[in-house]
């Protein structure tokens, strides 16, 4: 659905100085699906983002969405392709001095929608997001939450195919986020709608996406499912990421009894998470386990486990064990 390729983009800083703010960037986000993107500030995420409506014309690279390819249209095509490109912000960038049914009725208003097509389209949005009850309010008299809501139902009302959504989250509290996030996510579901996201946290990553594509320095440095980025980040500034939102491993107490040995740790997915299958392989043996740390919870909606064991038995045991795990799906590390 998206097609970045080869993307650029130097902002000239000076009559003689520039600054490369994305360098070769490849992604492609499939039609229907949840994709993140997360860095840290100044890694060039907005850039990115804002280079697939060309709002940030890149300086280099092509951009394809829904098949069209958008570096290519004259002006006029691409401000009626823009409609089919919904996206929202992290300050919502709603008008101040207009109602929410105002606000929500401008974009059909700006696409010459008639006014018996606008308000059936607008109350049925407002219903969408939960907003019918506040149509009459202002921006100013509702929460953070309220008017990310205002901001999506706009964002949603000429129909788009893809949802930019640019750190939607970041300036509402924990419980708001999470409410937010439950709505785009049913978006997604209902409507197909495929939704491209920036974030700079990785709980958002984890609740919602199915793909992440990390960012640094302007590049992508590493991309996969959230599953797989999560259980086995290889970059640095990945792990670092993820190690944000899994404080629980690598503690001092796990690395105190790394010395002893034979120390494994063991990543659960989907419905293995909930199966005996340590427990199992292990009793097959003479060898014992000891949990020294464990987790489970959800990426989106898959159920993922990790335990932390020291295996106490002989090496051939350990071994063995080790090898049969690995052939029933888990994935297990020697720490
Ligand atoms: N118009 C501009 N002129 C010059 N440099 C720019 C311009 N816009 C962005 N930059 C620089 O490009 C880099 C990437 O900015 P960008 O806003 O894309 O990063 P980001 O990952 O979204 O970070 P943040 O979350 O802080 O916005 C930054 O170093 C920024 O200073």
């Amino acid at each position: 659905m998206i097609d970045l390729i080869d993307i650029e983009k130097v902002y000239q800083t000076g009559k003689k100085s520039s600054f490369i703010a994305l360098r070769g960037i490849n992604l492609k986000v499939e039609k229907g699906e949840i994709f993140g993107v997360i860095g840290r500030s100044g890694a060039g995420k907005s850039t990115l983002l804002r280079s697939v409506n060309l709002l940030e014309r890149p300086t280099g690279g092509t951009v394809i969405v829904g098949g069209d390819k958008l570096t290519e249209l004259t002006e006029k095509a691409l401000q009626e392709k823009r409609k089919r490109i919904g996206m929202i912000f992290q300050h919502f960038n709603l008008l101040t001095t207009a109602t929410v049914r105002e606000n929500i009725a401008f974009p059909l208003r700006i696409a010459k929608l008639g006014g018996s097509r606008i308000k059936p389209r607008v109350d049925e949005l407002l219903e969408l997001v939960g907003l019918t009850a506040y149509q009459h309010h202002y921006p100013k008299q509702l929460s953070g939450g309220q008017k990310q809501r205002v901001g999506i139902a706009r964002a949603l009302a000429n129909d788009p195919e893809v949802l930019l959504c640019d750190e939607a989250t970041s300036a509402l509290d924990p419980q708001t986020t999470d409410s937010i996030l439950s709505l785009l996510k049913e978006i997604n579901r209902r409507m197909g709608i495929t939704i491209l996201l920036i974030t700079h946290e990785m709980g958002v990553i984890r609740a919602v996406c199915d793909r992440v594509a990390v960012m640094d320095h302007g590049r992508i440095v590493e991309s996969g499912t959230v599953l797989d980025v999560f259980l086995s980040p290889r970059d640095s500034v990945t792990r670092e990421f993820v190690s944000e939102v899994s404080d629980a491993f690598g503690s001092e107490a796990i690395d105190a009894y790394r010395a002893q040995g034979r120390m494994v740790r063991i990543h659960f997915r989907g419905g293995q998470t909930y199966e005996p299958v340590l427990y199992e392989t292990v009793r097959r043996t003479d060898a014992t386990f000891a949990i020294l740390q464990g987790t489970v919870s959800k990426m989106k909606d898959v159920p993922y486990g990790q335990l932390i064991v020291e295996l106490r038995g002989s090496d051939g045991e350990v071994d063995r064990i080790i090898e049969e795990l690995g052939q029933q799906g888990l994935e297990v590390s020697r720490l």
